[in-house]
């Protein structure tokens, strides 16, 4: 489970986040939706362990985020690949540091998204770098996979293919997959939570289908009514 008591993160003068509480339980996939700037990265930066709240307590499975790190995996939004690597040689640096590396899902998957091992970081397309970095997140059998705009500068095909990946490789019950993005749209099916963000503060949280039942509106028209005036 991943728990945020109370938490702020502050830059300065700005609250990324502001005083939130809230938890996700385990085994689901959560989609962290709200505009650009509401807080939703730093939120997983969080839970990943790579930074800490100014107050406020965040936990997973009870754990420190730090003491839990290698438990999660974490897809950032920046590029974090270096340039000169080959996609096989970022594989084997972030081998040697996750025992939970499944090298056979890495084989299977590179192939599925048409990459190649040898295929040089700063010689791929922008699409192909994302599609590099969410191979690499998803190689490990990590308990919970945080996806920070996973299909940020990817192709409409890809992004088929992306989700696809990730509805074939669920665990469900044993992996939670939080999904941090402003483009709904396309993973509005596959989420079975969600939590919207607006300005550090959480707007709303609940299932995907109490929202299209209750509300009778899809997510991406939800999402548009919550951020009025946004
Ligand atoms: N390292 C930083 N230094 C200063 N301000 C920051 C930093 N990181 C985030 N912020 C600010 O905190 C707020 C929340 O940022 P955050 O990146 O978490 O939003 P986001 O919801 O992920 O947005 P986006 O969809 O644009 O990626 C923003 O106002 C942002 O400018």
């Amino acid at each position: 489970m991943i728990e945020f008591s109370q938490v702020t993160k502050q830059y300065g003068k700005v609250k990324a986040l502001d005083s939130i509480s809230f938890s996700l339980s385990k085994g689901r996939i959560i989609g962290l939706f709200g505009p650009n700037g509401a807080g939703k990265s730093t939120a997983l930066k969080l839970i990943a362990g790579l930074s800490r709240p100014d107050r406020g307590k965040v936990e997973v499975d009870g754990q420190n985020p730090q003491a839990a790190k290698s438990k999660i995996a974490y897809l950032p939004e920046v590029d974090y690949l270096y340039p000169w690597m080959t996609i096989e040689g970022a594989a084997c640096f972030i081998k040697a540091f996750y025992p939970d590396w499944d090298e056979h899902k890495y084989k299977e998957l590179m192939h599925f998204l048409n990459l190649e091992p040898d295929m040089k970081i700063n010689k791929i397309s922008k699409g192909q770098r994302s599609k590099a970095k969410l191979l690499l997140a998803v190689s490990r059998r990590a308990s919970y996979l945080l996806l920070d705009e996973p299909l940020s500068g990817v192709d409409i095909l890809s992004r088929e293919e992306i989700i696809n990946t990730l509805i074939r490789d669920y665990r469900e019950g044993e992996q939670t997959i939080v999904i941090a993005t402003h483009e709904i749209g396309e993973v509005e099916n596959l989420v079975d939570e969600v939590v919207f963000v607006k300005r550090g503060k959480i707007v709303l949280k609940q299932e995907a289908e109490v929202i299209r039942q209750e509300r009778g509106k899809s997510l991406v028209e939800t999402m548009k009514e919550l951020m009025k005036g946004e």
